[in-house]
């Protein structure tokens, strides 16, 4: 297997991202993790940014034992003066001097022939030489650059003394087959170029920066450059995580591997996006949390039955425990059944049914079900059986400059529908008053306490009542998502028990809690 040399980027470039800016702290704590990554080369940033950025790879310098630290630079003596300061405690350092060279950048952004390009770079990368032995030349915005100007780049920076000539596609615009026959081309016309490494440094404007990564090692360079959950500049870098991942998972088509420690990819993802404040999109390849997580019936029983069906990568392989069966609307039996056995449970067939049934029901109103939903479900089924009243239906009017109403439809054991509605103080007091007046049952609510069962603003609502009628009480319970429903039911229930105990008084007792 061919080895590919990792330049994270991630406080360089990665710092680029609109809005990022890191403190020198908080660069030691991203470059440790990067080091315990496995990455041989860590970006640490553009020196002559500021006092700070010079202060903080200072910092990171200190710390770094095993990486080569890299500082990037203009083709300027101050901007590799800055450098120079910026490196100096490091323990193997590396300087990365860059110039445009494709025609839009020389002609409006540089205001520079072709041949003004080649002698800046040519004295910038001498200039540098003096101080450093590891020199990485980039050829900004390379991918529009005429290939036979970028072989003369390549030529003279070779001969300049740089030691990695590194051919980015800054804006994003190359596309893999076009991008993988530029380094052959550049392979197979420069002199000198077995002297080097080559590298590559993708944007993702158009998506296709992990893609134009490959093309390129695909086309034999040895460094490629990128960040953690590929943030940086505009749409950002090509994320270090999926090529990594894509060399190791397709082995047999690149024949080439970085010397990554896999398993701390996760970890290192989850502090770039803390310190960085750049969140990971659920999607992400690699990293997102639904990159394990399966919600489809078909996709959770064809896991549970191999869990190479519907996975390439083991989420171990990245540093995580496990992957995830998500409960919803598009789940199937297999995977109910299962989380139930987890959880405990052992339903029959029918039983099995009904719940999963019930459980389809709250699916189709709430985006995840998580294990206290479903214990929920379970414990409202277990009471299931025939009641004296049932609730129907139930209907609400509630605004602020209004008197709330409540009207609500029950079925009686024996199938009557009893219908009233009621006024009251708020809505739950006009709930509970139009359920008397369908009941013809009225009792004195002793306690009413309300908590959600999980997390959101679509968690399940758990409502617990203890109502007193004489020398009886009772207690309810109701879950929902809807907390006015999950009230009425709390509050059906305990009329029932109420009724239930009336009709067997030498069976319950009379006082007992229920
Ligand atoms: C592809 C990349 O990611 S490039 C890196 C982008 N990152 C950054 O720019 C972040 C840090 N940058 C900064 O803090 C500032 O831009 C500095 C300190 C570098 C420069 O600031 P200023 O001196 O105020 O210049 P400003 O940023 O406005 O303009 C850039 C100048 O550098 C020149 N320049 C751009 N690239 C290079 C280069 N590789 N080599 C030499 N000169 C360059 C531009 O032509 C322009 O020169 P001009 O002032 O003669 O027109
Ligand atoms: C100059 C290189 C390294 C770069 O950052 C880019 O092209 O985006």
């Amino acid at each position: 297997m061919r080895k590919i040399y990792v330049l994270d980027t991630t406080l360089r470039d990665g710092e680029q991202s609109p809005g990022v800016s890191l403190t020198a702290q908080e660069k030691v704590e991203i470059a440790l993790q990067l080091e315990r990554l496995g990455i041989d080369r860590i970006e640490a940033g553009f020196p002559i940014t500021s006092k700070g950025e010079i202060a903080s790879i200072q910092a990171v310098a200190k710390v770094i034992k095993q990486a080569t630290l890299v500082a990037f630079s203009r083709s300027k003596e101050q901007d590799i003066d800055a450098a120079r300061e910026a490196l100096k405690g490091a323990e193997d350092a590396c300087l990365h001097i860059f110039l445009a060279t494709s025609p839009i950048h020389r002609e409006y952004k540089l205001k520079m022939s072709k041949e003004k390009v080649l002698d800046t770079l040519e004295a910038a990368i001498q200039y540098g030489r003096k101080y450093f032995s590891k020199i990485e030349f980039s050829a900004e915005d390379a991918s529009r650059t005429e290939v036979e100007f970028l072989c003369q780049v390549t030529e003279r920076a070779i001969k300049a003394g740089a030691t990695i000539v590194n051919l980015p596609d800054t804006v994003g615009f190359a596309t893999p087959d076009m991008f993988g026959q530029m380094f052959k081309t550049i392979r197979e016309n420069v002199t000198g170029i077995e002297r080097i490494q080559l590298s590559t440094h993708c944007h993702d404007d158009l998506g296709m920066a992990t893609a134009n990564t490959l093309a390129a090692i695909a086309n034999g360079v040895e460094q490629f450059e990128g960040t953690i959950n590929g943030i940086g500049e505009r749409a950002g870098n090509t994320a270090v995580e999926e090529v990594a991942l894509a060399l190791e998972t397709r082995s047999d088509v690149y024949q080439a591997k970085t010397s990554m420690v896999l398993h701390e990819v996760y970890q290192t993802s989850r502090m770039v996006s803390k310190l960085t404040g750049m969140l990971v999109p659920g999607n992400k390849a690699i990293v997102g949390a639904n990159a394990f997580a399966h919600e489809s019936g078909i996709h959770q029983d064809g896991m549970l039955k191999n869990r190479a069906t519907y996975e390439i990568i083991t989420p171990a392989t990245i540093g995580v425990t496990s992957s995830k069966l998500v409960l919803g609307k598009h789940s199937g039996r297999h995977a109910f059944k299962e989380r139930l056995i987890d959880m405990g449970y052992h339903l029959d067939e029918e039983q099995l049914n009904t719940a999963f049934a019930k459980f389809k029901e709250l699916a189709d109103r709430k985006k995840e079900i998580v294990t206290e939903d479903i214990r929920a479900l379970i414990d409202e089924r277990a009471k299931e059986g025939p009641v004296p009243f049932q609730l129907d239906q139930l209907h609400i009017s509630f605004g602020n400059h209004s008197i709330p109403t409540a009207s609500v439809r029950l079925l009686t054991e024996q199938g009557d529908v009893m219908e009233d509605c009621a006024i009251g103080g708020g809505t739950i007091d006009a709930v509970y008053r139009a359920i008397e007046k369908a009941t013809g049952f009225s009792a004195e609510l002793e306690d009413y306490q309300i908590h959600s069962v999980t997390q959101g603003k679509d968690a399940l609502g758990e409502v617990h009542v203890i109502l007193h009628q004489g020398d009886m009480s009772s207690r309810g319970r109701g879950v929902s998502t809807d907390i006015i429903e999950a009230s009425a039911k709390a509050y059906v229930e305990a009329i029932n028990r109420l009724v239930v105990r009336q009709r067997e008084p030498e069976r319950d007792g009379n006082i007992s809690l229920h």
